[in-house]
């Protein structure tokens, strides 16, 4: 029996429990009808009728903090749930902060009552705690027992347990997910074996880059994590792939943080160097839990796809890791095993990698994270000196225009001054200076281009000769010129 499947049982249980205090109560009707005289029978009646009478439309369910010795999984589920059902009415509430977490907790105290209302129907929710003695070895000893009142319409019993007790299980689920500490976990060798909590602020919010692709992104995101019953049907495996490419600092890196904070998912960031054979591989892969990501970072730099096919001559296939061994685990051969993953690769040189790797399907969708734009530039000036405009903001986006400066740069100078106007005309003179560079260096680039293009002419020019000296016989330079009189070298070039 599955642990959802015990609370259930235990919810029968108590359930079961209850409606035989119901029927207790029609029992003590009947001894009140047949046993009291009549005069005393219409008041004890409306006292019983008090107390019992609200059995006939409403069940009580308890659900006690233990179960024996053991947690009680439905109460646990039930504290987490009611956590986001406390409303400003009430009067007395309980603040916690866990060492793990930096974050306090709000629950709802002994004694107040929650309404929380589920498709229609209201469930009446109260924290009850009572002081227990018990003897042990060392005499007597008090402990406080606590349990969860739960009173709705009986006639409602069926949709409690079918939907009710389930919808509280699964979302005490998901706030646990949202509240938990998210970890990068890398391999040595074929183990996963170093993991360390993922403290990346990044989030979308904060990530610098164009507005539209950070949009089609999330959009992709909160899809694929819901396909569930889509991948089932078309006989997929539940998983997604992303390529980041672009140059050093424009935020690669960052995305990834942003996508496990989003979805909140574990890093599983595979180091290709570690490993020596695609066995080891496969065992790391199957080895991953779901909702998790796998990171391959620098992807062109980890191994070395392009010679593989020279090596594999010399080696025996299973000595390696392959590309088609990296592909095999991107096709999803090893993702039947698991659900809801995501696998990203990064690189700053994507035309560096194997076509085999970029054909279309194999990762699905190909990020460019590029240079810092208007949009990118305004994230940042918001996270490091929370504004949203500034008169120097119109020269910044027209530098920008023309200057490729990447958000880890632009980040940098930002950060240099608590002073905003000092930070922006910091960045303005780096913007200045960075274009300033790049105009030099393009007029290098043309000098060297119209020397190379005179070193050709010249070395044509030679060539014509010596094929003219060869045919003619003439060996004066001045009569050679004479001959190729005035044609035009430049356009040959
Ligand atoms: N797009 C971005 N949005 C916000 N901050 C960014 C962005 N890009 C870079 N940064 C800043 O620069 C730092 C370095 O960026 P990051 O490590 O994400 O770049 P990268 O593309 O992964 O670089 P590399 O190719 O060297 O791995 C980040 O910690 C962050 O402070
Ligand atoms: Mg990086």
């Amino acid at each position: 029996m599955d642990s959802r499947s015990k609370v259930m049982e235990t919810a029968k249980n108590y359930l079961t429990t209850a409606a035989s205090v119901a029927a207790s109560a029609m029992l003590a009707r009947t001894v009140i009808n047949e046993f009291l005289p009549s005069d005393l029978r219409s008041l004890a009646s409306t006292g019983i009728h008090k107390l019992f009478g609200r059995f006939s439309a409403e069940h009580t369910i308890i659900i006690p903090q233990t179960e024996g010795l053991n947690p009680n999984e439905l109460y646990d589920a039930a504290s987490i749930y009611l956590r986001t059902k406390i409303s400003p009415t009430m009067k007395r509430l309980r603040a916690s902060k866990s060492e793990d977490k930096n974050k306090v907790v709000i629950t709802f105290d002994v004694g107040e009552e929650i309404i929380d209302i589920f498709h229609g129907t209201e469930y009446k929710w109260m924290l009850i705690s009572q002081e227990e003695t018990s003897n042990s070895r060392n005499g007597e000893k008090s402990i406080q027992i606590r349990w969860f009142e739960l009173k709705f319409h009986s006639k409602y019993k069926d949709v409690m347990l079918d939907n009710y007790f389930p919808h509280i299980l699964e979302r005490s689920k998901e706030i646990k997910a949202a509240d938990r500490l998210l970890k990068i976990i890398t391999n040595k060798y074929d183990e996963w074996h170093y993991s360390i909590e993922l403290n990346h602020p990044a989030t979308f919010k904060t990530l610098a880059m164009d507005a539209e692709l950070k949009r089609m992104i999330m959009e992709d995101l909160a899809r694929f994590v819901k396909r569930k019953e889509y991948y089932k049907r078309i006989g997929k495996a539940w998983k997604r792939g992303y390529l980041l490419f672009g140059p050093p600092g424009t935020g690669k890196s960052s995305l990834i943080a942003a996508i496990a904070n989003y979805l909140r998912f574990d890093i599983y960031d595979l180091d290709l160097k570690e490993i020596c054979s695609n066995s080891e591989l496969k065992t790391l892969l199957v080895g991953m839990p779901n909702k998790s990501m796998l990171v391959i970072e620098d992807i062109d730099c980890s191994i070395d796809l392009r010679n593989r096919d020279e090596e594999k001559e010399k080696k025996s296939k299973d000595d390696e890791v392959t590309l088609s061994g990296i592909l095999n685990c991107v096709d999803g051969l090893w993702s039947t095993s698991g659900e809801e993953r995501i696998i990203v690769f990064t690189t700053n040189y994507k035309d560096r990698l194997d076509p085999a790797l970029l054909r279309p399907g194999r990762m699905d969708m190909h990020i460019h994270m590029g240079h810092c734009g208007p949009d990118g530039f305004r994230v940042l000036a918001s996270n490091y000196h929370c504004i949203h405009d500034h008169p120097i903001f119109e020269e910044i986006d027209e530098l920008l225009k023309e200057v490729e400066v990447t958000p880890a740069e632009v980040s940098e100078e930002l950060l240099r001054s608590d002073d905003v106007d000092i930070a922006l005309r910091g960045l303005v003179k780096l913007l200045h200076k960075k274009r300033k560079e790049s105009q030099e260096e393009k007029h290098k680039a043309e000098d060297s281009q119209d020397n190379q293009q005179r070193d050709g002419e010249s070395k044509q020019i030679d060539q014509e000769k010596q094929h003219l000296e060869s045919e003619t016989g003439v060996s004066n330079y001045e009569s050679i010129e004479e001959i190729i009189g005035d044609q035009d070298w430049s356009q040959d070039a």
